[in-house]
């Protein structure tokens, strides 16, 4: 399981897409009321996931990207979670769809991902919890699925539902650079930008590809492995970075294994244009008593780590 990602992203996988069959689940009904988005609100995040990271090249700043799992420990939270990263000056969400089987994720996520399904936490419920407060945001959002439930709506479905709640970005850990290109056409159409990862075991000339593919941001794994918070990170992180450098002039952000102010300072030293805190922020609102002591921890870590951009 360790090597899931770097084995995805290194071999066509249709054979994993192929005997991952979607697990359809038969839940109770999410706590989250959907409202109808008033169409006189428009989106305050005007700008779109590249134009965020040109914005902070010109300033000479570091994007901060914190990940939550959307419905953990329920979706109200994760709207209000939503606005406390946004005031805490995040400058890119990346928000989990919960899925069955999240083979990337390791156990603090999945923990999340579990929680999230048992409340009842379906697709549809996260769009309209999207719909209501994305309008509101000032940052950009970009949404994390798996590739099966994007399968099973249809890709151009997808896209149109997504892009209609103000989502920026797309990413998408499990599908290989070979058969993105569908998913790539529809989130051209719908002006959705599709983040593409790249690891430390993907050869060199299909780096180049991925990275000449992707848009938003080029998203670098900084280890081989699952999601999780790490007490160092990885050494190899500046060559990975230079090689990307040297391809591309795409913004590249950095994530898996970080989780404390010291990391995120390293990856800004080491020339990273962006860092992906998730694993440490989703045990925060797993961790808490309530919705309020959580929200209140993450509100507080954020402002450290941005702090320490
Ligand atoms: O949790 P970490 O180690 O801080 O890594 C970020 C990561 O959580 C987030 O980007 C993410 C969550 N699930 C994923 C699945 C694949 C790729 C990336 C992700």
């Amino acid at each position: 399981m360790n090597f899931a990602i770097a084995l995805s992203m290194t071999k066509p996988s249709s054979f994993l897409l192929s005997s991952r069959k979607y697990h359809g689940f038969s839940l109770p009904q999410p706590s989250f009321r959907p409202i109808s988005r008033s169409k006189s609100l428009l989106p305050r995040a005007s700008l779109g996931i590249s134009q965020t990271f040109s914005k902070l090249k010109e300033q000479g700043k570091v994007a901060l990207i914190p990940y939550i799992t959307a419905g953990d420990p329920d979706l109200s939270t994760t709207s209000e979670a939503l606005n406390v990263l946004d005031s805490c000056g995040s400058d890119i969400i990346e928000l989990g769809m919960p899925y069955s089987d999240p083979w990337v994720d390791g156990p603090v996520i999945q923990a999340a991902t579990t929680r999230a399904l048992t409340k009842g936490t379906s697709f549809d419920a996260v769009i309209s919890m999207l719909a209501e407060v994305v309008p509101k945001l000032s940052c950009p959002i970009a949404l994390c699925t798996y590739y099966n439930p994007i399968l099973k709506r249809g890709t151009q479905k997808f896209m149109s539902t997504i892009k209609e709640t103000g989502v920026q970005g797309l990413v998408v850990p499990d599908i290989p650079l070979e058969e993105t290109t569908i998913l790539r056409k529809e989130a051209a159409d719908h002006n959705i930008e599709l983040v593409l990862l790249t690891t430390p075991t993907t050869p060199s000339e299909r780096m180049k590809a991925i990275v000449e593919a992707a848009e938003g941001f080029v998203y670098l794994v900084s280890s081989v492995g699952v999601t999780g918070a790490q007490s160092s990170v990885s050494s190899h992180v500046p060559s990975l970075l230079q090689e990307i450098k040297e391809a591309s002039t795409k913004p590249v952000a950095v994530g898996f294994g970080i989780s404390k102010p010291d990391h995120v300072k390293q990856m800004a030293s080491w020339g990273a244009d962006g860092v992906i805190v998730g694993s440490a922020l989703v045990r925060i609102l797993g961790e808490a008593k309530s919705p309020e002591e959580g929200l209140k921890k993450l509100e507080s870590f954020t402002k450290i780590l941005k702090a320490a951009l």
